[in-house]
């Protein structure tokens, strides 16, 4: 994919690839090379995040004298309806008496979270739809931009993010394969989804015409969602994959760049100063991507609304264990709602010595598969614990409710909330 670079000296950074970025960002500076497995990090890591996680780690200390109920302990999330605890007077029987009271069920279910004051990560610039996905996950939140799907991993990880919003399938373009591979690699847990409506916008500079564009730049999946309309619309000209949508729109407009439109949101329009030459190029008016919000700690999962699961495995006999493990689901009335499959890489080929044919390879791959139940579900734990039958690994990314808002496929700003 191409990097765009900008030509405002503001935006001048360190490197050729961080330049775009600028002040928006949170930078991945270092690759990562650990495994899925065991979790470990190789040092060069480690090393090249030492800045960002010595801030961290001073925030973290004074973080961690708050009190935890249900695996949060974060200062904004005051909201919780937490227990009062009192540190000043544990040897005043009375003060206890009137100021603790034991911990009840309903401590341990906080009050629906409406995004007040969450620091929220999501990839891309302001005017992104995962910004807006950000937005419509956890309403007043704060927004904090990445330049890769990994940092906004890596800084809820780190503490610089409460949550992150992450784009992992769209109904035309299909499933986000890095952010597959993210979960795995990363420990966080699936808290939500939000299922975002995605209405594409060809915007260019004010004055350009469409006879003038001898290129189309935007997301991959921009590109994908609008391919058959551009054709119609006789733009037979280059295509260009960049980082995000927004970015697409912020690159004309930071380099005046008049020959190129960009595949983006009205608002990155509004953002960017651009002209909108065709609102609604996505192939199908449904258009919607599906965004999974990501923290630290699980969700307690509940039975008084409806619930999804997503998990990921793997088996040492590849795919033949598959029908074993949808038929555990089967017999349990559970409804899949998506099925992926990643290559394995920790063991990517796999050889089978087949007696008088000579040693075949198979491909290894994980399996990630969504239901529809909740992990508090009896149905849910007995499936899983026939599914870990057949399994070599077997990890629970998340249970959480599920998006059940309506939206019109003609507006892109479908709001509401359903967050924990
Ligand atoms: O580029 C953006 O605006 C994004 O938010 C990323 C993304 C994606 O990764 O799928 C999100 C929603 C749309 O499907 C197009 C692009």
């Amino acid at each position: 994919m191409r990097t765009l670079l900008p030509s405002s000296p503001a935006t001048v950074t360190t490197t050729p690839q961080t330049r775009r970025r600028r002040r928006f960002f949170i930078h991945s500076s270092a690759k990562r090379s650990d495994s899925f497995a065991n979790g470990s990090r190789s040092s060069d890591w480690q090393s090249s995040c030492a800045i960002l996680s010595s801030k961290v780690n001073s925030q973290q200390q004074s973080e961690s004298l708050i009190p935890a109920v249900n695996g949060y302990n974060n200062p904004n999330d005051s909201n919780l309806n937490l227990v009062p605890f009192d540190n000043n007077n544990n040897n005043n029987n009375k003060s206890i008496q009137s100021k603790s009271k034991p911990l009840s069920i309903t401590d341990l279910s906080p009050a629906p979270m409406h995004g007040s004051n969450l620091r929220v990560a999501y990839q891309g610039v302001p005017g992104a739809y995962s910004e807006a996905a950000a937005g419509k996950a956890y309403p007043n939140c704060q927004p904090i931009p990445c330049d890769q799907f990994e940092v906004a991993f890596q800084a809820v990880e780190l503490w610089i993010a409460d949550r992150a919003v992450l784009p992992v399938e769209n109904s035309l373009g299909g499933s986000i394969h890095r952010n597959y591979d993210l979960l795995l690699r990363h420990r966080l847990h699936i808290v939500g989804e939000v299922q975002f409506p995605v209405h594409h916008c060809l915007l260019a500079l004010p004055g350009v015409r469409k006879e003038f564009l001898t290129r189309v730049i935007s997301h991959p999946q921009g590109l994908a969602q609008c391919e058959h309309t551009l054709t119609k619309l006789g733009l037979n000209v280059a295509r260009e994959a960049v980082d995000d949508t927004a970015g697409a729109a912020e690159f004309i407009a930071a380099n005046n760049v008049r020959d190129t439109a960009a595949i983006a949101s009205a608002r990155a329009a509004e953002i960017y100063g651009l002209e909108i030459l065709e609102d609604g190029i996505q192939d199908d008016a449904s258009n919607v991507t599906r965004f999974v919000m990501l923290a630290r700690e699980p969700i307690i999962p509940r039975t008084d609304r409806p619930f999804k699961t997503s998990i990921v495995f793997a088996h040492e006999k590849g795919t033949c264990v598959l029908f074993k493990v949808l038929s555990a689901f089967a017999f349990r009335n559970i409804s899949l709602t998506k099925i992926e499959s990643r290559p394995n890489h920790n063991v990517p080929i796999r050889l089978v010595d087949e007696a008088n044919v000579g040693t075949a390879k198979h491909f290894e791959y994980m399996f990630y598969i969504d239901f529809e139940a909740s992990m508090a579900e009896a149905r849910a734990q007995n499936a899983l614990a026939e599914v870990q039958e057949f399994t070599s690994f077997l990890r629970v990314l998340g249970s959480y409710p599920m998006d059940m808002t309506s939206w019109s496929p003609s507006s892109s700003s479908s709001s509401s909330t359903f967050s924990l």
